[in-house]
């Protein structure tokens, strides 16, 4: 079942247009990755999804409402948590729950989300005294307590610490588990390549890519590549016929070759069968950030 239908969406601020016909659908159960460089209008794209902001024209809809219609009904079904989030500072962990599952018609019970969400010692802790991978795990179970069947999380991670980054990574494993379609809008390729069913890629308010994490790779980027030198001088090919391999280039005593599948193995059994001896010899395999390099010219953090 599809989840978020957009189609054609504009949008812009005055002159700047930060969405410029941008489509795609996501389907229950995904998770949905949004990426792209600074400006690039995945937030201006999220909000519209959410039904923050109208859009200029195209269409939206989210559970077969639109969003920004009055009574749509959907902001019981929509957790959100946005990018910058902030509560009072002296607001304590428990009151926050219970004060955001006031809001819903039917919210989870706040107790058994704090114990969900590692979050049972902290129910007395003022805002302004979490960590910064606290303050996250407190704003995702605020997205969640509502029952929500699909939520957006914009930039969750950005600021956080290596490891409270993965522990966050595990948090957006679980909201999957539990059947809930999750939008992530993130800069970090390594985390939609490890959460992402499947990303778009977003350049200049238009969709520059949209396919599963392997897939972009796959096609967007280079063949796998691997690199070596050899004492003696090297026949290139000993490796050329392979059908794994695309490329082979000798300079001098550097040797480099592209190509797909299993290449690593296909090319060491060669050189081990033949009695090469190879020093530094190193494997290069494409990443989603190299597919995002390629797409979009910008390095991610
Ligand atoms: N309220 C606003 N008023 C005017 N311009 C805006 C507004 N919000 C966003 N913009 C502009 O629209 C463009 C898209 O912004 P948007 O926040 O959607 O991008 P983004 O991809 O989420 O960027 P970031 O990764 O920096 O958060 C940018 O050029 C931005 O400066």
């Amino acid at each position: 079942m599809t989840v978020i239908e957009v189609r054609n969406l504009h949008k812009r601020y005055g002159e700047r247009v930060a969405v410029d016909g941008v489509s795609f659908t996501v389907e229950r159960g995904e998770v949905f990755g949004v990426l792209g460089p600074n400006g690039a209008g995945k937030t201006t794209t999220v909000e519209c999804v959410s039904g923050l902001r109208s859009p200029d024209s195209g269409t939206v809809r989210v559970l077969g409402s639109d969003p920004a219609a009055v009574g749509s009904g959907l902001r019981q079904r929509v957790g959100m948590q946005l990018q910058e989030s902030h509560l009072p500072d002296r607001l304590r962990v428990g009151e926050a729950l219970d004060l955001y599952a006031s809001c819903y018609p039917a919210p989870l019970d706040p107790r058994a989300l704090l114990d969900e969400w590692g979050l049972a010692d902290l129910r007395d802790r003022p805002f302004a005294k979490l960590s910064g991978g606290q303050k996250q795990r407190l704003f995702i179970a605020l997205s969640l307590v509502g029952g929500p069947e699909l939520v957006v999380l914009d930039e969750l991670t950005t600021g956080l610490d290596p490891h409270a980054r993965r522990d966050t990574w595990d948090l957006v494993e679980r909201i999957k588990e539990r059947g809930v379609t999750v939008v992530l809008v993130s800069h970090f390729m390594e985390e939609a390549e490890r959460l992402c069913d499947r990303v778009m890629v977003i350049d200049g308010g238009r969709v520059v890519a949209l396919d599963t994490p392997a897939g972009l790779t796959a096609r967007t980027v280079p063949p796998q590549r691997i690199r070596f030198r050899t004492s003696d001088p090297f026949d290139a090919e000993l490796l050329s016929g392979l059908h794994e391999v695309a490329s082979v280039t000798v300079t001098g005593s550097r040797v480099e070759v592209t190509g797909a599948g299993d290449l690593l193995h296909a090319v060491t059994s060669v050189l081990a069968g033949r009695h090469v001896v190879v020093a530094d010899l190193r494997a290069d395999r494409p990443t989603l950030d190299d597919a995002y390099v390629a797409l979009t010219g910008t390095r991610t953090p």
